[in-house]
């Protein structure tokens, strides 16, 4: 693993440390500035989004984003929220000084409007990046006028996010406590933070989307003595919480969308979490666009497969979302995790 990129969370604009450290860490790593070539080592060299202040053009996007979706709140048209957002953020991403591609967007699974996979974004100068994003995640929530919507992306050097190609399922495992298993039992899991925070398996809060298809885990949990909260939509918002010290949920654990995973994970790399996924096709046609792909749904995916480690994440509230411990963000509100962030 490289040096960690010196980082903060939160907000646009660099303060002067900052500035400093990252000039410091570049004189370690022996990065010439403005440097996109392809190392000796055959790597890419990290992505300095911050020393440019890419990393403010991306919030801005999922700030523009989550303006035009706000006009649609509480209007229960979930297309016009996801059109909104959409357009809002192609425009805002046609002018960064980045080489962009989308690499994993959402619009095929729901039909809706969307950043079409392979897209091209950017005046083509500056790095070159890839992009898993979700114009709005919860955008039921926000057409029903309910908190916890967000406009959201992941940026990473290209090629260090994972290909889902057509998946738009994926089993999923996030928590603040290293090393669980996707494989293994779920009482395995619930044991192990309960160990790891000294609690009682009774006092271990697990987190699932409430979906049939998810009802093992539901009863995998409880048959281990958690606690479980059933959720309706949001899983990016309680992966970036189970990801962090003190938070309220400690595990969600099912099958979810597959592009809000890849972004989630960058989130959850960011913070010091932990994720294990694999792909969840469900239906034929989807494990046989998969099998077609060559992609597995056997393989388990850890956060290197996921997002590397030099992957951002950039969010701005569509309602209000919390996102970590005693962290609400109102609508409008924008967050950034870069990568080293741990905390
Ligand atoms: O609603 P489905 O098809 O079960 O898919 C689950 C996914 O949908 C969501 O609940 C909402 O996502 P969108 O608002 O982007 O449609 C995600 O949080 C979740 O990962």
């Amino acid at each position: 693993m490289g040096i960690p990129a010196p980082s903060e969370v939160c907000g646009v604009g660099s303060s002067l440390a900052r500035c400093r450290a990252v000039l410091r860490w570049r004189m370690r790593r022996g990065m010439r500035e403005g440097s996109h070539d392809t190392r000796e080592d055959g790597r890419m060299p990290p992505l300095l989004l911050a020393e440019s202040a890419l990393d403010a053009r991306f919030l801005a996007a999922t700030a523009a984003a989550a303006a035009a979706a706000r006009r649609w709140v509480g209007s229960g048209d979930g297309m016009a929220v996801d059109a909104a957002a959409v357009a809002a953020m192609r425009a805002a991403l046609s002018g960064v000084d980045v080489d962009g591609r989308v690499l994993v967007g959402e619009g095929e699974k729901d039909a809706a409007p969307m950043l079409h996979l392979g897209e091209r974004f950017g005046t083509g100068a500056g790095p070159s990046v890839d992009l898993a994003v979700d114009p709005v995640d919860g955008t039921r929530l926000a057409a029903a006028g309910l908190a916890g919507a967000m406009a959201v992306m992941a940026v990473a050097p290209r090629g260090a996010l994972l290909d889902i190609g057509p998946a738009h399922y994926m089993e999923k495992l996030v928590s603040r406590v290293p090393g669980l298993r996707i494989d293994a039992p779920l009482a395995d899991a619930v044991a192990r933070i309960a160990e790891a925070r000294g609690i009682d398996a009774a006092a271990v809060r697990v987190a699932v989307q409430e979906r049939p298809r998810n009802d093992g885990y539901v009863c995998a949990a409880r048959a281990a003595g958690a606690s479980v909260e059933l959720f309706e939509h949001g899983d990016v918002e309680r992966c970036l919480r189970a990801a962090q010290a003190g938070a309220d949920v400690d595990l969600v654990v099912g099958i979810g969308g597959a592009p809000e995973g890849v972004l989630t994970a960058a989130g959850v790399r960011a913070l010091g979490g932990w994720m294990q996924a694999r792909l969840a096709p469900q239906g034929a046609d989807e494990a046989g666009r998969l099998a077609a792909s060559g992609r597995s749904a056997d393989r388990v995916h850890g956060l290197d497969e996921l997002c590397g480690d030099e992957a951002w994440l950039f969010l701005t509230a569509v309602t209000a979302c919390t996102v970590a411990p005693g962290r609400t963000l109102q609508p409008g509100e924008s967050w950034s995790v870069a990568p080293g962030s741990r905390r």
